[in-house]
């Protein structure tokens, strides 16, 4: 089985909308939304891959930022240990860097059957904390 250690950042504005992103037709879980990020890779810390994916996903440097949750998922091919930051500041604007379509939306009205299913917990969580 593989496995796999992402950083993903909830990119969170002064309004309560989220940063989303589609993932591409032929990644895993392909066109669904996401919040930003990827793969942890060796020798890096959670916090230097999020700054990593984040500047390259989605063009940001994150500032301030902290660890809102940690979830294990076990997918049919392979297992998931996400690292969910939330990050409320940052240098720069964010985009769609790779052609990945994105778009803010409230936080209130995200909608976890579009996210994988790993995301279905830590978006009650934002929704009840908000
Ligand atoms: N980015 C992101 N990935 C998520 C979320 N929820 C979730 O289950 N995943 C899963 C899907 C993928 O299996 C994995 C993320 O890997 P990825 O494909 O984004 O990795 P990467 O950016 O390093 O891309 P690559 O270089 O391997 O193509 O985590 C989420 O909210 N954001
Ligand atoms: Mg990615």
């Amino acid at each position: 089985m593989k496995r796999f250690e992402i950083a993903v950042g909830i990119i969170r504005n002064q309004n309560a909308e989220i940063f989303l992103a589609q993932r591409s037709a032929g990644s895993h879980m392909a066109n669904m939304w996401e919040f930003p990020g990827g793969k942890i890779e060796q020798g890096e810390t959670p916090e230097q891959a999020l700054e990593r994916e984040l500047m390259e996903e989605v063009g940001i440097t994150p500032t301030g930022f902290s660890l809102f949750e940690k979830q294990e998922h076990q997918f049919p091919d392979r297992h998931v240990s996400l690292w969910f930051f939330l990050v409320e500041q940052w240098d720069g604007e964010p985009w769609g860097k790779e052609g990945q379509p994105s778009r803010w939306v409230a936080q209130q009205a995200l909608e976890p059957e579009q996210f994988p299913p790993a995301n279905a917990p830590v978006i009650a969580k934002l929704q009840q904390t908000a």
